[in-house]
This record gives C-alpha cells, sequence and structure tokens, in this order.
C-alpha cells in the first residue's frame, strides 16, 4: 500500500472508547474473554486483565490453569473465571506455543473458531489462520517474523527492524488480518488500507509486561465496539489496535512523568488517560 501513514492522535482515539450509555448493564457494553498467562508467567495473565478492566469493559471471563486463576483474582476479584459467552477474545499473551497442554489447545482451539473478533498475542500467534472472526495480532519484530516464516523468506528479524511499516503492512496482506507491530513506534496496519502509527510513546515503555498490559487494552476496546466492529470490521479493527496504542502510550507517559516505569504503573493510569481524552 503506497498510500502516507496517518498518525494517531487524540482526535482519532475518542472516536474509540465507547462511553456506556444510559441503561447499559455489564453485558450490553461487552464482556472480553480472555485466554492469557501459563504456569511459568502467571504475570502476563494478571497485567492483561487488569488493564483490560481499567480501559473498561462489562466483564472479564478468565480461564487459566486455576493457580493462574487464583493470581488473576486475587488482583482484581471482578474477574468471573470459566467459559462463557463473551463480544471478543484476548489470547496468547504469557504462553509459549511448543508447550501446549491439549487442554489449552482445545480452549484456544473453540475461542478463535467462535466467530468473535479475536487479539492474538505472542504464544498463540500460530492460529491467527484458524480464526473465523476478525483478528488483530500484536507482535513485536521476534514475533512477526516467527508468523510469516513460512510465507516469506525474506522476513529476517533485521528486515522487519529495518522497515517496520512495510513489514506491518506485508504482514496484514500475507495473513489477511489486522497487524499492530510493537516497537518503539508502533505501526498498525489492515489488507488495503493506508498504515497507521503512533508515535511519542517514552522510551521508558521498554519493560517487561508492557506488552501484556497493551494486549489487555485492546481487548476490551474490542470488546466493547461489537456492532462497530460487525457494521466495518476493515474500519474498526484497525482505528481500534491504533487507539489501544495511543491510550498505552499516552498512559506510559503520566505514570513516568519523565521516570521509569513498571507495567502495572502503565494499567494503573489508563482511567485518568481515558477520562483526560474524554474531558
Ligand atoms: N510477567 C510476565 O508474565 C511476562 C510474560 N511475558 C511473556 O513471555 C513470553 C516470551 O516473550 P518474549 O518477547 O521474551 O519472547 P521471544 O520473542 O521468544 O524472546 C526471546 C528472545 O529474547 C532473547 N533474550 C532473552 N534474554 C535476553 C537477554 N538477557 N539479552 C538479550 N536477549 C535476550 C532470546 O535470545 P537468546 O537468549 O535465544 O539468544 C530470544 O531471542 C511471551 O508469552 C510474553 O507474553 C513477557 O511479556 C514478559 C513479562
Ligand atoms: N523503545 C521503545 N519506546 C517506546 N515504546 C516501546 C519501546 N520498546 C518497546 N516499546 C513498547 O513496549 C511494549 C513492549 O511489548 P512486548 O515486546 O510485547 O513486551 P512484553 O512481552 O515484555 O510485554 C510495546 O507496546 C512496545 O510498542
Amino acid at each position: 500500500m503506497s498510500s502516507t501513514p496517518r498518525v494517531w492522535d487524540a482526535g482519532a482515539a475518542r472516536e474509540w472508547v465507547a462511553v456506556p450509555r444510559q441503561g447499559d448493564d455489564k453485558y450490553s457494553r461487552g464482556v472480553l474473554g480472555v485466554i492469557t498467562g501459563s504456569t511459568p508467567y502467571p504475570g502476563a495473565a494478571v497485567l492483561g486483565v487488569d488493564a483490560a478492566m481499567r480501559t473498561g469493559v462489562g466483564m472479564v471471563r478468565y480461564v487459566g490453569p486455576s493457580a493462574v486463576t487464583g493470581a488473576v483474582l486475587a488482583r482484581r476479584p471482578e474477574v468471573v473465571g470459566g467459559v462463557g459467552r463473551v463480544q471478543a477474545w484476548l489470547i496468547g499473551s504469557g504462553m509459549d506455543a511448543q508447550k501446549r497442554s491439549p487442554t489449552l489447545a482445545d480452549e484456544l482451539g473453540r475461542a478463535v473458531r467462535e466467530g468473535v473478533p479475536c487479539v492474538i498475542d505472542a504464544g498463540a500467534l500460530d492460529l491467527v489462520g484458524d480464526a473465523t472472526g476478525p483478528v488483530v495480532m500484536t507482535p513485536h519484530f521476534r514475533e512477526l517474523q516467527r508468523a510469516l516464516a513460512g510465507h516469506d523468506s525474506d522476513a529476517t528479524v533485521d528486515a522487519i527492524a529495518s522497515d517496520p511499516p512495510r513489514w506491518a503492512q506485508r504482514g496484514a496482506d500475507l495473513l489477511g488480518v489486522t497487524v499492530l507491530l510493537k516497537g518503539a513506534t508502533t505501526w498498525v496496519a489492515h489488507p488495503g488500507s493506508a498504515a497507521i502509527s503512533v508515535t511519542d510513546a517514552p522510551g521508558w515503555l521498554a519493560t517487561a509486561g508492557t506488552g501484556d498490559v497493551l494486549g489487555g487494552v485492546l481487548g476490551a476496546l474490542v470488546a466493547t465496539h461489537a456492532r462497530e466492529i460487525e457494521t466495518d470490521a476493515a474500519t474498526a479493527m484497525p482505528a481500534l489496535a491504533a487507539t489501544a496504542a495511543w491510550l498505552h502510550a499516552r498512559a506510559a507517559e503520566l505514570a513516568s512523568g519523565g521516570g521509569p516505569i513498571t507495567a502495572l504503573d502503565v494499567a494503573e493510569d489508563l482511567p485518568t488517560t481515558i477520562a483526560a481524552l474524554l474531558g
């Protein structure tokens, strides 16, 4: 796609944050199903779920091993455990695709084949092609290289790092999904559309777990825009991805104030960031 990339800004982001309408209840606002985390990486589930709830969503249903569910509930008692009806899925953060149990493979397979929008991260990126609903995938450079390995032998980590917008677009075109490519600048690409950039995130964001927080933000935005996605997924999915990256960057800026941050700091500053945006 040769069109000039669009730089996402506050005006654009404001259009894609769902404010509860009078008469809404938790189900009409949207429910996010989450299958993230694992015994080696329980924190990824905690971070993503906390970020999703702080972005604003009717409810989160979490599905995972009992020890990880315990960690999620210890941080967020509002979460409901177990499978149920959802408007979107967030899957893959804090998982290793090489170590997937049959039970987890079954849960992930059912989620991606349900036809609802999916945010696919880290250890579930190999399932992008199995999804039957709209998908936004959220790789960093190494993860995009792995996802494209069977499609384009030129997709090396160095090549992706040297031209992220080109490779985000290539990924979107080859895989037929929205790609949010993480890095110092975040690039969002969708087949046949101009790329979007999200700039000016603080370098302090380069710390463990901030990608898991971004997954939660995006999951909440997707779950609360089911109607818009059903009407026009090609517009909604890239706009929601860019809005998630924009909120994430601004929350990081607020949390940082020029100093170091942790991933949880970013999640904690999401409500204030959203309130300031809605102003
Ligand atoms: N709190 C949580 O639960 C968190 C959970 N997380 C979860 O972890 C999972 C894996 O995510 P990831 O991005 O680390 O995976 P991946 O792309 O395979 O990278 C591995 C590459 O890194 C490199 N490498 C390693 N150490 C290095 C070093 N010291 N210095 C330099 N290089 C080093 C290593 O290189 P090598 O050692 O092989 O040479 C290899 O190339 C994922 O599911 C994510 O969600 C994270 O979000 C964090 C918080
Ligand atoms: N140098 C940087 N400047 C600003 N943001 C960055 C920089 N490096 C990484 N990020 C952002 O930090 C997050 C890191 O996500 P990810 O690589 O998935 O880490 P993790 O797996 O530890 O959560 C992404 O949102 C990415 O865009």
